[in-house]
């Protein structure tokens, strides 16, 4: 945004240029026939009201000058079917160009859409969700201006203009030169206003998008807010978003409204010249009042479709900032992208192995520093460690959210970076520690793991991870919307889905970040049961936070300042006094006395 900010005006000018012509490039060719027929509208708008100005002449002279009987039909009737032609043909581009405006919208909307989906998760940690989608939705309709201002005002009002001085200058062209020279003065200040404009626009949708995203993350944690008493603090926050958003509006409507004065004041005096200069000639040389009337009413009428030019050009300025803004994150290109060549992943038996790798989430502070080990094919290793050492970043390289700055991550020896993306996530499931539920019933929540899945399938993935008990008695069954985030299930039903979903879509190679969240002993005891099931004969990289899950691994690493410290089994690691993992165990809260316990307990429900 500073880039753009910092441009010199031509560059500014040329960049507007650039959008102008890219947004015509990209939606005009759909609709060439659509605009085509609004043009004739806009046309016949421009001649019917050059054709006004031009008959007035007659008017005057034939009928009142002349006191001429046998027009006194014929002009009215043209007059009026030169208005009744001027309403249809306005109704016409209005609704063509309408309809043509919402289906902009409407490609754009599934282009972002279809974008954002493709973009790394790299560009979404860096964007605040609820600020994007408010950016998104004040920029789409920019775009659609962009088009509509464009063809109104060539079509309609640039041609009404040209007609309208053409009719000018054919009754008389000195006053014609004399009325033109207020058209420089007004281009000069209408440029000027427009970088003005630009500015003012970029800042008004960033402003207007943080209030929105504002009001969004609250309604989202009302929870927490609420919790905290942080009503009156985000209040305060977001009043001096809403004031400056305010002022930014106010700015942008004085800069618009500017061109109103000066326009005014220069077509005023251009007016005032063109009667003092025609009612001289009038009254010394005797000239036709008709000419005169003709000319004035051509000037008048000229004026309106001008002064809609020159908003309209400030219109446009900000209409283009919008469709750039859009532009930018169009052209943001996914970090991961499939590079070309890419081949499938093919999984034989599931062996996942990390070779050196490093990386780092901002440059200079690194968060794996060389982490190299091998997860054996359909066992299970847990990784284990202090917080913050690096264990579920682990998981997202795995998944290929980022890519690493040095080593190599390989699935059966081929290397993850050199396989295309979708068929990678395809055989790897995934349950993450914050479960989320997506729009729609249970049945659509469980299905994302696997679309194409039977609704038999579906119900026997819920029964296998626990979950068809609590679906059962949800009002519509497995058909029962869930509300936004899952609100209407709790912290362990949410996890049980989640993992019908990854049961659903049976994948070699399961990839687990258990929740920390402490759950009551049955609802433990229940996702503990779904979890033995999902993890049963696959491949499983595991962050463990349940004892019980270490203690069942094949292979535990202790994950340390991204690096393994230790690995092996969990009485390996306990049989090594002064160890990191035997340390880290004393430090647990549930000993593994109480683990067992647990487990009894579970046994019991
Ligand atoms: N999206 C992100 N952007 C920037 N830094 C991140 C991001 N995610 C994690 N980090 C940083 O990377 C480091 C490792 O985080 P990671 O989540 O992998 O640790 P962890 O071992 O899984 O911790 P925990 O047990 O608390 O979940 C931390 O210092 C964290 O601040």
């Amino acid at each position: 945004m500073k880039k753009t900010l910092s441009l010199s005006a031509p560059e500014e000018r040329g960049q507007a240029w650039r959008v102008l012509r890219r947004v015509i490039a990209e939606n005009g060719r759909a609709h060439l026939r659509g605009y085509a027929v609004a043009v004739v509208c806009l046309v016949l708008v421009a001649l019917s009201t050059a054709f006004l100005a031009w008959i007035m002449r007659d008017v005057i002279d034939q009928i009142f000058v002349a006191g001429n009987r046998a027009v006194l039909f014929s002009l009215p009737v043209a007059v009026f079917l030169s208005f009744l032609v001027r309403g249809f043909a306005t109704y016409g581009q209005g609704v063509i160009l309408a309809r043509i405006g919402n289906d902009v919208v409407a490609r754009y909307q599934r282009r972002l859409f279809e974008h954002l989906t493709s973009l790394s998760v790299g560009y979404f940690n860096r964007t605040r969700s609820a600020q994007l989608a408010a950016r998104i939705n004040q920029n789409v309709s920019g775009v659609r201006d962009t088009l509509n201002l464009t063809v109104t005002s060539i079509a309609r009002d640039l041609l009404t203009l040209i007609f309208l001085v053409f009719a000018m200058i054919w009754q008389d062209w000195v006053l014609s030169l004399i009325a033109l020279t207020a058209g420089p003065p007004i281009a000069i200040m209408i440029a000027r206003l427009s970088r003005k404009l630009r500015k003012a626009t970029r800042q008004s949708v960033d402003l207007n998008a943080r209030v929105l995203g504002a009001m969004q993350e609250t309604v989202q944690g009302i929870h927490v807010v609420k919790a905290f008493t942080m009503e009156a603090g985000l209040q305060d926050r977001t009043e001096t978003l809403i004031r400056a958003a305010e002022e930014r509006s106010n700015r942008i409507a004085t800069i618009t409204e500017r061109s109103g004065p000066v326009t005014e004041t220069v077509a005023g005096l251009a007016v005032a010249a063109v009667i003092a200069w025609s009612g001289y000639r009038a009254i010394v040389y005797g000239t036709s009042p008709g000419a005169m009337f003709a000319f004035i009413t051509a000037l008048l009428l000229a004026y309106d479709p001008a002064r809609r030019l020159a908003r309209l050009q400030v219109q446009l300025e900000r209409a283009l900032v919008n469709a750039q803004m859009i532009y930018e994150i169009l052209d943001e290109t996914p970090e991961q992208a499939d590079r070309s060549g890419t081949v499938p992943l093919r999984v034989a038996n599931g062996e996942v192995r990390f070779e050196d790798v490093r990386f780092g989430y901002h440059p200079g502070e690194p968060v794996l520093r060389g982490l190299s080990f091998t997860a054996p094919a359909g066992r299970t290793t847990a990784l284990v460690g202090a917080s913050g050492g690096g264990k579920t970043t682990v998981l997202a390289l795995l998944e290929r959210f980022y890519d690493p700055e040095a080593g190599r991550i390989l699935i059966d020896g081929q290397d993850i970076a050199g396989v295309q993306q979708s068929s990678l996530r395809r055989q790897i499931s995934y349950v993450p520690q914050h479960p989320t539920l997506f729009e729609g019933t249970i049945r659509d929540n469980i299905r994302f793991g696997r679309p194409e899945a039977s609704d038999a399938e579906v119900e026997d993935a819920a029964r296998r991870a626990q979950a068809e008990e609590f679906i059962l008695a949800a009002p519509l069954g497995y058909d029962t919307p869930v509300g936004e985030n899952g609100l209407t299930l709790s912290g362990g039903q949410r996890q049980r889905l989640s993992i019908a979903r990854a049961l659903l879509r049976d994948a070699p190679i399961l990839v687990l970040d258990e929740a920390t969240s402490a759950l009551d002993s049955r609802s433990e005891a229940l996702v503990q049961r779904a979890l033995d099931e999902a993890m049963r004969e696959r491949t499983v990289i595991v962050v463990a936070h349940r004892l019980s899950t270490v203690r069942h691994a094949e292979q535990i690493l202790v994950v340390d300042r991204g690096r393994i410290a230790e690995h092996g089994s969990h009485d390996e690691l306990m049989a090594r006094p002064g160890g990191l993992y035997a340390r880290l165990n004393a430090m647990r809260p549930d000993t593994v006395e109480d683990d067992e316990a647990q487990e009894a307990r579970a046994r019991v429900s």
